[in-house]
């Protein structure tokens, strides 16, 4: 079984003082830096680019980064983020024209490759790629924006990825993203994830280190 891993997604961070919010929550325990890409095209918002992974790396983060790109199309931008210090890229399969080329690419480039599921996409997806990922990622919510609610629905989703997972590529690590908080994450686990991303309810507390401690207390009763 995978290590459990939180992921504070730096969407929901100040970002006038980005460096220093990352190294506080890292701090705070945080495992990985959730690294949120949105385009204004696959998605309706528009955040940050490879210049600020590149920027975080000279500012002395060490942890991996773990880059969503809500971008489309794909292709073009990952060698860039592989050049700025991304450690994972994750993109979606309706962004990209060739997916197992997309998933290719990142990692000749580096990186390790993450699939992202919208809650509406079908996990058929991976039926022909799950043994060349390192990362499955389930939206949880409808990607575009923090502080929405978790969609029950992704349960179940969980449950399907991680039996596909368990009897087909053990290593795959499976990542859910969108409403998670202290008070839901064990359900969270028990349905199968190892990775758990959360914005804003670790950037909106008054102390990171107790709440990622929570946090991590609540997985480890179920995994
Ligand atoms: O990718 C996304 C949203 O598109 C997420 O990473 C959110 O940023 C998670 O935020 P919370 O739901 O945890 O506030």
């Amino acid at each position: 079984m995978q290590s459990t891993v939180i992921a504070p997604s730096i969407l929901s961070a100040d970002f006038a003082r980005l460096g220093d919010e990352v190294d506080a929550v890292l701090d705070a325990g945080a495992d990985w830096v959730h690294f949120d890409v949105m385009d204004n095209h696959y998605v309706p918002n528009l955040t940050i680019g490879p210049m600020v992974c590149e920027a975080l790396r000279r500012h002395g983060v060490t942890a991996p980064i773990d880059v969503h790109l809500m971008v489309e199309p794909v292709d073009r931008i990952v060698p860039d983020f592989a050049r700025a210090g991304a450690s994972l890229i994750s993109f979606h399969p309706e962004a990209s024209r060739h997916v197992h080329r997309t998933i290719q690419l990142i990692r000749d480039s580096g990186c390790q490759a993450g699939l992202v599921l919208n809650p509406a996409t079908p996990v058929e997806v991976l039926d022909y790629v799950l043994e060349d990922l390192d990362m499955v990622l389930l939206m949880s919510v409808n990607p575009g924006f923090g502080g929405q609610s978790f969609i029950p629905s992704t349960l179940d989703k969980l449950r399907r990825v991680r039996a596909m997972i368990d009897a087909r590529a053990p290593q795959v690590r499976l990542e859910i993203d969108g409403g998670v908080k202290a008070d839901n994450i064990a359900g969270i686990a028990a349905a199968g994830a190892d990775t758990f991303v959360a914005g804003s309810a670790i950037f909106n507390a008054d102390d990171y280190a107790e709440v990622i401690g929570r946090m991590k207390a609540a997985v480890a009763t179920v995994r």
